[in-house]
C-alpha cells in the first residue's frame, strides 16, 4: 500500500516512522510520502489561507494550491487513491472504514488547518472521478487534520497482512465481531489483593471463551449499547441471549 500525506505540518506525522508503523515501512508493506503543501506555493508569503466567502472567523484554505498539490501528488504514482479529507463534518471513521481502506492500494490523506479546505477541491476530485471520503474521527473538534490521520493510518495499516505478528489479534479486535473487548489479565496471580478471575486459570478453553464473551456482552451492554442494539440477529448464539 501507498500512503501520501499533504500537510502544512509535515513534522507533525513523524510518529508514523515510529514502531509497528515503522517496521511496516522497513519492510516494504507500506510506502509512505508526507509532503508540505507550502511546496505548492509561488508567493513570497507561501500563503495557504485566505479570507471566507460571506465573512465569518477564521481562514479557509486556497482551492488554488491544494489543486497543484494534489494533481502532482496523484501524477506521481499510477495507482488511483482514494482521497481522505478529515473533517468534523465528515461520515463517522470507524473499523468497518479501516477494513475497506486496508483493501485499497493507495490512500491519499488531504490535512486541512483553519476553517477547512474550499468545499471545490473536493468537488473537482469527484467531479473528476476520483474517490473521496470525507471523514471524522469523532464528535469533538481538533485543530486541524494530522492527529485525524494519525489515528486513520494506524487503523488501516495494523490490518495489512504481515504487519500484526499474530494477525488473531486483529480479528479478536474490539469491533470485529461488533463487541467491546473484555478486561485482560497477567502475571502476577494476586496484585495489591486483587485476583486473576479463576476461571482463566482453570485451562478449561470453552469455560475461558465463555466468560470472555460474556465479559465482553456486559462491557458492551453498559458502555455502549447503540453496538448491542445494531448486532444483527444472528450474531448472538442462545448462549449470549441467556446472558
Ligand atoms: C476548528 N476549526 C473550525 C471548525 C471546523 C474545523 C476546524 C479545524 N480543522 C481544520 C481542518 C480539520 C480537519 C479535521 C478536524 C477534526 N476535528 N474533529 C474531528 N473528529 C476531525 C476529524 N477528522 C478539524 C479540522
Amino acid at each position: 500500500m501507498r500512503i501520501d500525506v499533504i500537510t502544512i505540518f509535515p513534522g507533525y506525522l513523524a510518529p508514523l516512522r515510529e514502531a509497528l508503523l515503522g517496521r511496516a515501512i522497513a519492510a516494504g508493506l507500506v510506502d509512505l510520502d508526507v509532503h508540505d503543501l507550502r511546496d505548492w506555493t509561488h508567493d513570497v508569503h507561501q500563503a495557504v489561507d485566505d479570507a471566507p466567502y460571506g465573512g465569518g472567523p477564521g481562514m479557509v484554505m486556497r482551492p488554488q494550491v491544494w489543486g497543484e498539490a494534489l494533481d502532482a501528488v496523484l501524477a506521481r504514482d499510477a495507482r488511483t487513491p482514494r482521497i481522505v479529507v478529515p473533517t468534523p463534518a465528515g461520515r463517522p471513521f470507524t473499523q468497518a472504514t479501516a477494513q475497506e481502506w486496508a483493501g485499497a492500494e493507495r490512500l491519499l490523506f488531504a490535512c486541512g488547518r483553519y476553517e477547512g479546505i474550499d468545499q471545490r477541491v473536493v468537488d473537482d476530485a469527484r467531479g473528476r472521478g476520483l474517490p473521496v471520503d470525507e471523514v471524522s474521527i469523532g464528535d469533538y473538534v481538533l485543530v486541524g487534520g494530522e492527529a485525524a490521520v494519525l489515528v486513520m493510518v494506524e487503523a488501516v495499516v495494523r490490518l495489512l497482512p504481515g504487519v500484526l505478528g499474530n494477525p488473531a489479534s486483529a480479528e479478536q479486535d474490539s469491533f470485529s465481531d461488533g463487541l467491546l473487548e473484555g478486561p485482560a489479565y497477567t502475571r502476577p496471580e494476586t496484585w495489591r489483593g486483587l485476583a486473576v478471575p479463576e476461571v482463566l486459570r482453570s485451562g478449561n478453553h470453552a469455560a475461558i471463551a465463555r466468560w470472555r464473551r460474556d465479559r465482553a456482552l456486559e462491557r458492551t451492554a453498559q458502555r455502549r449499547p447503540d453496538l448491542l442494539a445494531a448486532l444483527p440477529e444472528r450474531a448472538l448464539d442462545k448462549a449470549d441471549r441467556a446472558f
